[in-house]
């Protein structure tokens, strides 16, 4: 036998040295450091080596460079030996436009389902044709504040208005959050009879009577899409205490980068489980999105959840199932650092309405005594709003443009969106960033019908008409602030962040998603600088880090790669709310961070 034959026994031998690898994460963790950093500057090579590859994933490829000593070159002939060449070439890069962006997430999302390791290598970051990035046009900004066309006594006008509040509906898929937003605004008096009629015709025709009411949002949120693209949808009901908007992102509520969006605009969660037996269990050990929601919810800045515990009727309001799912929950909320007193549980039937707004709950139920669903959101609301009203006195407008519409007349822009700080009236001149236009705001409205009002203050979501605007400039995602504000552009952020649950560490260099409010931008993770307590970024534990596993809190730079249209950034101190993002890879949330600094 030639010395390097090996028959089949040998090389079962050979491979009994290293153990059997269920996946990449099992790999990297088995590697030495002295390995693992080499592995971190041959893998990337050898993917890109690959590209026009079928049939691998990552950790054969691993693997093979760890088999031929770390010898890429080798390493890269075995590969191409096993693997089959595509028959088409590798995709052209997609145009960093917006659309494609978006499309960029929405392959994501296909990716994490499909979990192919070929297209997984097709990164954010390789898609993206610097050349071909939107041009950003700027304008000279006036700094020059101008008065409000009727001056308003804020104070008094705080004090005599009814407390606003805003909230998000989160949850599993099916966990019913549609029918409980039906019966809401139904039994709330904020869709008309016809309307109810018309949906339990058409439902009970296809023979899904109870659809009818989870039908309402989306009937709603058609009327207010009206054919043009928005990012955000809102719903506005009142009640004798206080006015709500109900936020929902358009698209299925139920992917993530949409509740981000969603959870971005809202002062309060609602986080609907399905307590049916057996339903809560799949919906939350199983990683569902009730875990994801309420941990996205916390790194958002959330700061009140109200669990509804839905769909009672369907375990005949057992007080035993209540207080398990109760107790299985508290445990991942403290986990995530919720507090009690920051979370109230409601047991309700979305469908029947028991527990929602004016329904009773039925005899089976006499063991919660608490308010209903609607008399905890009023609560939490006067809560909320006394700590934002206080607030709004002190600091300068700032408004997240969530949407804009284009005006046939010339000069006039309409954008949506959030009052983030401050205040604003007609007259007030504001700059748009980062087209630093300065416009006028000629008219405020608010609510389902568009009313004109005063003011806009703090958490309010309003409608501003702008002259001397150029909307063609203006994007969702776009900053309004106070005359004497600058935000100067910034591609380069310090930020404290935390890990998820990770798939495979975090190294320098990994392309990510940066989600900051209604906006994703395709970013880099440059530099992990050190590894720091959870709750102190000034408390180094480690400065020296090569990479960053579940868990972990972290300061790390991070890169916003397109640089044509920058993105208007604050920092965490700058502004609580804004100062946030979420950092998403291949469809999957991988981190929170705060922003520290934004001009490094
Ligand atoms: N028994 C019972 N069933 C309910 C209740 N609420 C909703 N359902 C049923 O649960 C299913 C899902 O309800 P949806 O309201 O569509 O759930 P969802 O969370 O909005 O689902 P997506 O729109 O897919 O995210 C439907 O068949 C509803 O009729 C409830 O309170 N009790």
């Amino acid at each position: 036998m030639a010395p390097y034959d090996y028959d089949d026994d040998d090389l079962e031998d050979f491979h009994d040295d290293i153990p059997d690898f269920q996946d990449e994460q099992e790999f990297d963790d088995y590697l030495n450091d002295e390995e693992y950093d080499l592995m971190s500057q041959q893998f990337p090579q050898a993917k890109k080596a690959l590209q026009d590859y079928q049939g691998w994933n990552n950790l054969a490829v691993k693997l093979a460079i760890f088999d031929s000593d770390f010898d890429l070159d080798q390493a890269l002939i075995n590969l191409k030996r096993t693997y089959k060449k595509k028959k088409t070439p590798a995709p052209k890069p997609i145009i960093a436009t917006p659309q494609a962006v978006n499309s960029l997430s929405a392959d994501t999302k296909k990716l994490s389902i499909t979990g192919n390791d070929e297209v997984w290598f097709e990164d954010e970051d390789d898609k993206i044709d610097k050349k071909d990035e939107p041009v950003l046009k700027t304008y000279k900004r006036t700094t020059v504040p101008t008065k409000p066309r009727n001056m308003i006594d804020i104070k008094k006008y705080i004090e005599n208005t009814k407390p606003h509040c805003s909230f998000v509906v989160l949850g599993h898929v099916d966990a019913g959050k549609s029918t409980l937003m039906g019966r809401l605004l139904y039994d709330i008096g904020a869709v008309d009879n016809q309307l109810i009629r018309k949906l339990k015709k058409e439902s009970e025709s296809i023979g899904k009577g109870s659809f009818h009411l989870a039908w309402v949002m989306d009937q709603t949120k058609e009327e207010r899409e009206r054919g043009v693209t928005v990012s955000i949808c809102t719903s506005d009901f009142e009640t004798d205490k206080v006015k709500f908007t109900i936020v929902d992102a358009p698209g299925h509520r139920d992917f993530v980068p949409n509740a981000i969006q969603g959870i971005s605009q809202a002062d309060v969660g609602v986080l609907s489980i399905d307590c049916g037996t057996d339903a809560f269990e799949s919906g939350f050990n199983l990683d569902g999105q009730t875990k994801e929601h309420a941990l996205l919810a916390r790194s958002m800045g959330v700061h009140y959840l109200i669990i509804v515990m839905n769909k009672m009727d369907s375990v005949n309001w057992s007080e035993e199932r209540f207080q398990k799912v109760k107790a299985d929950l508290s445990v991942f909320f403290d986990e995530i650092g919720f507090k009690e007193n920051q979370i109230e549980w409601v047991p309700v039937s979305g469908l029947s309405g028991a527990g929602v707004y004016k329904i009773p709950y039925p005899e089976a139920q006499n063991w919660y005594q608490g308010p209903n669903l609607v008399q905890r959101l009023e609560e939490l609301a006067e809560k909320v709003y006394k700590v934002s009203s206080s607030e709004v006195l002190d600091t300068p407008f700032l408004f997240a443009i969530t949407d804009v519409t284009t005006s046939k007349k010339a000069g006039e822009a309409i954008i949506t969106g959030r009052v983030e700080a401050g205040s604003i009236q007609p007259g007030e001149t504001i700059t748009i960033y980062p087209s630093e236009q300065s416009v006028l705001v000629d008219k405020i409205t608010s609510g389902n019908e568009d009313k004109t009002v005063p003011i806009a203050i703090k958490n309010d979501f309003v409608t501003l008409k702008l002259r001397h605007a150029f909307p063609e400039d203006i994007q969702a995602g776009d900053l309004g602030a106070y005359v004497t504000i600058e935000i100067p552009p910034s591609q380069n952020l310090k930020l404290h962040m935390l890990t998820f649950k990770l798939g495979r560490p975090i190294l320098p260099g990994t392309p990510v998603m940066l989600f900051k409010g209604v906006r994703e931008q395709p970013a880099r993770i440059n530099k992990l600088v050190s590894l720091v307590d959870k709750h102190d970024v000034e408390k180094i534990i480690k400065k020296k880090v090569r990479h960053l596993s579940s868990g972990q809190a972290a300061i790390v730079e991070v890169e916003l790669v397109e640089k044509k249209r920058w993105i208007p950034i604050l920092t965490f101190q700058q502004n609580k709310h804004l100062g946030r993002v979420i950092l998403r890879k291949d469809g999957k949330t991988i981190a929170a961070g705060i922003i520290l600094d934004s001009s490094i």
